[in-house]
């Protein structure tokens, strides 16, 4: 498969009786069924397609053999990807058999597909899957901030995840059935995990294959950082980042999520280039001491608490407030949940009282919101601080719950969330409503799909999701980790200065 030329992917609906368009025969066929990270199925199928060829206009035969691989994601939508190249360009259709065996051969050939998805641009697919992560409500069009009409808890806001309410009456019965418990179990991606199904058993490498296939649509933000800087050529772009698992890895203490100093630097010179704003769900001050970059502009609470450039665009918003930032600077500080300090304040303490006795629970004041962690609380005991949790937003109405990666946030139901302090910030910043801005924005969590969908809405800009396990998103590209968001944005910056030598000697010449 090494030799495959101009590879395209195509995508279309199985038909179960049409034969490869270009081949003479078609043999050797192997399946491999396994079940998605995310719990749907697919397959993977290989077959050996044997062409024969006239030579050089002389009636003798030759015959080629080209194994073509495909795969079938969520067979009962019986949508098929398939993988071809120039001489056999992907016209396979699925035919009419069922899976038999495994090949772990096959499989492994199957890595080619991080080769071949080169041809394939995210904006062409015109996706509009929706993502069924844990997001906020629908925001009101047209106001900058509203009260949602309900002040019902978030999880009943949620109309994407399916809940099967189970029926047996316990004592966690409540964050069992409003779907706490899963989306606290599927919250961060497992540390190598064995995927056991239909007899197959795959570990480490072969996890990859989930990940390359997911990759297809959400490709890595650094293999087609060329189709990246062509859509940004004459463009200003405009950088957005988070905070923890983007820059800094995430590990088991909040407080030793620390930022290395090459990411630092290589943030710096972005900033150099590119307005860069940081947007975080700590609050502004932990994520300003932890970055302690002065040339940036932060957005802590999850974009509850932003410092932005003084800017007389916004600063008409009631909540909007001229102020000064460490260095003595004016700034624009927009704090839309300023009215509920109080509130959270209590509730951070009433969280630290009643979870003390939990084991490996840590409460954090964000100051706008309160992170509950429970990584390293013991997993029988999850339902105890889910339960725990609910227990004490029942008496906080005004307050509401959303999912991080194991942890549990809660924060006010004002209509406020990354993608709408992405949208303040543009806006801040004048770059709102430009055809020639792109806004791109990394980030690794489900807060952080508030922002992809904001950038996503008529391709705005880019969305770029570090994960390194196959996610649903509203993002466009994919990163693995922080060290590859440092290589993406140093690749970015060292881009920016050849385009603007480019520039220079353009300029001269024309002189
Ligand atoms: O929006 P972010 O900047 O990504 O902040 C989201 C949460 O990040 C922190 O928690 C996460 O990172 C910790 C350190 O790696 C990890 O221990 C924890 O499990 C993660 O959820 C922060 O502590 C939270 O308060 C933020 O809400």
């Amino acid at each position: 498969m090494t030799g495959a030329r101009n590879p395209s992917v195509l995508a279309w609906r199985a038909q179960t009786d049409t034969w490869p368009r270009h081949c003479d025969s078609l043999t050797g066929f192997s399946s491999s069924p396994f079940r998605f990270l995310g719990g749907f199925s697919f397959s993977i199928w290989s077959c050996l397609v044997r062409r024969k060829k006239e030579t050089r206009g002389k009636k003798k035969q030759k015959t080629s053999d080209r194994y073509i691989f495909f795969y079938l994601v969520n067979q009962k939508l019986g949508t098929v990807f398939c993988f071809g190249n120039e001489k056999f360009p992907g016209i396979v259709c699925l035919m009419d058999c069922a899976p038999s065996s495994s090949d772990k051969k096959t499989l492994k050939r199957w890595f080619f597909i991080d080769k071949m998805v080169g041809n394939l641009d995210p904006m062409d697919l015109k996706t509009n899957q929706a993502s069924p992560v844990l997001t906020d409500p629908a925001p009101i069009k047209k106001s900058r901030l509203g009260i949602p009409s309900s002040l019902l808890s978030y999880s009943q806001h949620s109309s994407k995840f399916i809940m099967i309410p189970r029926k047996k009456p316990g004592m966690f019965d409540d964050v069992r059935s409003n779907g706490w418990l899963d989306a606290m179990k599927s919250s961060s991606p497992p540390r190598k995990k064995l995927i056991k199904d239909f007899n197959v058993e795959v570990a480490s490498d072969d996890t990859d294959i989930a990940y390359f296939s997911w990759m297809l649509k959400y490709p890595s933000a650094l293999n087609f950082f060329e189709k990246i800087t062509n859509y940004a050529k004459n463009k200003k772009i405009a950088m957005f980042l988070d905070y923890d698992g983007t820059l800094s890895p995430i590990v088991d203490d909040p407080d030793r999520a620390l930022m290395s100093d090459d990411m630092r630097s290589a943030v710096r010179n972005v900033a150099k280039y590119f307005p860069t704003a940081i947007i975080s769900g700590r609050s502004r001050d932990k994520v300003y001491d932890l970055v302690g970059l002065t040339e940036l502009y932060y957005a802590g609470s999850h974009g509850m608490d932003i410092m932005g450039p003084l800017s007389h665009t916004v600063s008409d918003d009631p909540n909007c407030v001229e102020s000064n930032d460490q260095q003595g600077k004016e700034v624009n500080l927009f704090q839309p949940a300023r009215e509920f300090l109080p509130l959270i304040d209590e509730v951070f303490r009433t969280l630290v009282e009643n979870t003390k006795e939990i084991k490996g629970a840590k409460v954090e004041n964000h100051k706008f919101c309160v992170s509950v962690h429970y990584r390293n609380v013991d997993e029988k005991n999850w339902p105890v601080i889910a339960q725990c949790v609910h227990d004490i937003l029942k008496g906080y109405p005004r307050l509401r719950l959303t999912h991080g990666r194991k942890v549990l946030e809660v924060r006010p139901v004002i209509d406020w969330n990354k993608g709408k302090a992405v949208e303040f910030l543009l806006e801040s910043l004048g770059l709102s409503d430009k055809n020639d801005v792109l806004p791109i924005y990394i980030g690794d969590d489900r807060t952080d799909e508030d922002a992809f969908k904001v950038l996503r809405e008529d391709n705005r800009g880019y969305g770029i999701l570090v994960s390194p396990v196959p996610k649903e998103t509203s993002a466009f590209y994919s990163l693995r980790n922080p060290e590859e968001v440092m290589k993406f944005l140093n690749t970015l910056v060292k881009w920016k200065k050849q385009e603007e030598a480019k520039c220079a000697i353009d300029s001269k010449r024309s002189m």
